[in-house]
């Protein structure tokens, strides 16, 4: 189902969370709301299902104006950063509530039960308590049980948020492959770039309450429309007074059309990456090399090299 939010306006008393925001997120799309902390992400994410009313513009699912229409009568299913379990439950239980007070019959509850506890891989561990389960295995529970009332749009907050950097990674990677089995629409909040590039079919960038860019993970890479995404969407360094990325700067031994002469300040080698720092008339930079380029360019601290932006 699509989700369109037109001229959408939050206010928090006198503070402007989200400043006439529009959206338009295509059906059965995984999308990304990415920025910093305080840019108004989860705000609009919480109007969209529901949880917030704007104070201006409206709100649609599947073209159906869901502006004045309460959480509960939008079939949105919602994964938080902490999950809110029934500690005294079963996983199985869990999931299953959610059918049980639709007092759907007991043998559909546990096939369709079955059926999400296979597609987050906890059928093993169906009989556990909550809090018997590490913190990526509660998120997929979570999942698990916002996707067992067949929601028509899925909204994750930082479903992530509070897992370490390994299991983070793995939980991004399980995401994806759900969503393609699924193909639920499903909007997620991020503040990590990488998650959302990793992740993402199209990702809206929010910043200040504003939507900055919207695009897919290349585009906003490689055509950021402004200083600021580009920023936020990977490592820059300045050439010439210009925001580059530090591995589109091109080091050369000799003279090239259009570079600029500098002197290695240092190298540092990180895994297959090299990155120099290089001092120019203009100022100081630092750029990124395969070790590749690094050796045959024989770069040492003190080398004079020449340098260009390639894109
Ligand atoms: N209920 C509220 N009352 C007052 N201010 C709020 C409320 N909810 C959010 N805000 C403010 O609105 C701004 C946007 O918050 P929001 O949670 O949408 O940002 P975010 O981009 O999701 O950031 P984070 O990643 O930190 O959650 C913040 O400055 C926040 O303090």
């Amino acid at each position: 189902m699509s989700i369109q939010a037109n001229g959408v306006t939050k206010r928090f008393g006198a503070f402007v969370a989200l400043d006439d925001v529009d959206l338009d997120v295509h059906a059965g799309a995984l999308t990304a709301l990415l920025g910093p902390s305080g840019g108004g992400k989860s705000t609009l994410l919480r109007v969209i299902g529901g949880l917030e009313t704007p104070d201006a513009g409206e709100v649609s699912i599947a073209g159906r104006d869901m502006t004045r229409v309460p959480a509960h009568e939008r079939n949105v299913g919602f994964v938080f950063q902490h999950y809110a379990a029934f500690q005294h439950l079963s996983v199985f239980r869990n999931v299953a509530f959610g059918l049980e007070i639709r007092r759907r019959p007991k043998a559909e509850v546990r096939r369709r039960v079955n059926e999400l506890l296979e597609l987050v891989h906890l059928e093993e561990l169906a009989d556990r308590k909550p809090a018997q389960l590490s913190g990526g295995q509660r998120q997929r529970m979570a999942l698990a049980r916002a996707l067992a009332a067949e929601p028509s749009v899925l909204l994750l907050d930082e479903p992530f948020g509070a897992l370490d950097t390994k299991v983070r990674r793995e939980l991004r990677g399980w995401l994806r492959a759900l969503h393609d089995e699924v193909h639920v629409t499903t909007v997620f909040v991020t503040h990590d770039q990488e998650e959302a590039l990793e992740v993402a079919d199209e990702i809206v960038v929010v910043n200040n309450g504003k939507v900055e860019q919207v695009g897919s993970p290349s585009d906003l890479y490689d055509k950021p429309a402004n200083d600021f995404v580009m920023e936020f969407m990977g490592p820059v360094t300045r050439l010439g007074g210009r925001l580059v990325r530090p591995h589109d700067v091109q080091v050369t031994a000799a003279h090239v059309d259009g570079a600029v002469p500098g002197r290695v300040a240092r190298l540092q080698r990180i895994g297959f990456e090299v990155r120099a720092d290089v001092t120019t008339a203009d100022g100081d930079l630092w750029v990124q090399l395969t070790r590749g380029q690094a050796d045959t360019l024989e770069l040492t601290p003190g080398s004079d090299v020449w340098l260009r932006a390639v894109v």
